[in-house]
């Protein structure tokens, strides 16, 4: 059975439009979860634009798994060792990105990943790393002792012509390796059946597609409809 874990920023995005408290990203957390989401991802930006610090906590006290996606800043693992989630994401941030652009890149930042990935571990947090599907990145975070990498599959998602045949490279690669293979970004009910079938894929994070389809279908319906696709 792959994992659904519903990515619930743009809630928060819909909400921080109005400055007040509606829709409340933990209610929505709530309501996939209820819908059958395995767990929730939050990405807490370091500009905060759209889940907020007082989110964290409160998602963080939810029945399923909290996936806190974040930048490898000194300033994140700080809030990640004290809120103690089930798992931490690494993903690289630029302010004047709309969104996650590519993957992080461990093989470049090796050795300042290196203590954080140890500290965030010391917490009892299952530290995963987003990454392109790229054999160099995925050699590397094995090596830095990650249990799970996540890949990023906004190329595929885009349509890039051979951007699923490096995907399944890459599982392979993540296989031979020993990670956990987790994946996301951009993925919809139209597009994420071939990255379901990829060699043991364990969980995707869908968030950007879901909160859209729900203003058409509901946030129930939506989950239930993409945890079906994915198990199918
Ligand atoms: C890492 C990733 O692909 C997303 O989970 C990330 O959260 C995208 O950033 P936004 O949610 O700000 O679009
Ligand atoms: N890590 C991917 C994620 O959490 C959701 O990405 P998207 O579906 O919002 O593009």
């Amino acid at each position: 059975m792959i994992r659904l874990g519903v990515n619930i920023d743009h809630v928060a995005t819909l909400r921080n439009a109005r400055g007040g408290t509606f829709p409340d990203p933990v209610a929505a957390a709530d309501l996939a979860i209820a819908s059958g989401a395995d767990g929730i991802t939050a990405h807490l930006r370091e500009d905060r634009r759209h889940i907020r610090d007082a989110d964290m906590p409160r998602l963080r006290a939810l029945s399923a798994p909290l996936n806190f996606e974040m930048a490898a800043t000194d300033e994140m693992v700080r809030i990640a060792c004290e809120l103690r989630p089930h798992a931490c994401c690494l993903v690289p941030e630029s302010r004047q990105e709309v969104t996650t652009e590519g993957g992080l890149d461990v093989v470049g930042q090796r050795e300042a990943l290196t203590p954080r990935i140890v500290r965030l571990k010391e917490a009892g947090i299952r530290v995963s790393l987003f990454i392109d599907p790229d054999t160099r990145q995925i050699e590397t975070a094995a090596a830095l002792g990650a249990p799970v990498v996540e890949l990023h599959t906004g190329a595929y998602a885009l349509g890039g012509g051979h951007e699923l045949e490096r995907l399944q490279k890459a599982a392979e690669t993540a296989a031979a390796c020993g990670l956990e293979l987790h994946a996301g970004h951009g993925l919809t009910y139209d597009n994420v059946e071939a990255i379901a079938a990829l060699k043991g894929v364990a969980e995707l994070n869908i968030g950007h597609f879901l909160i859209g389809q729900a203003i058409f279908d509901g946030l129930g319906p939506a989950v239930q409809r993409m945890k079906r696709l994915i198990n199918s």
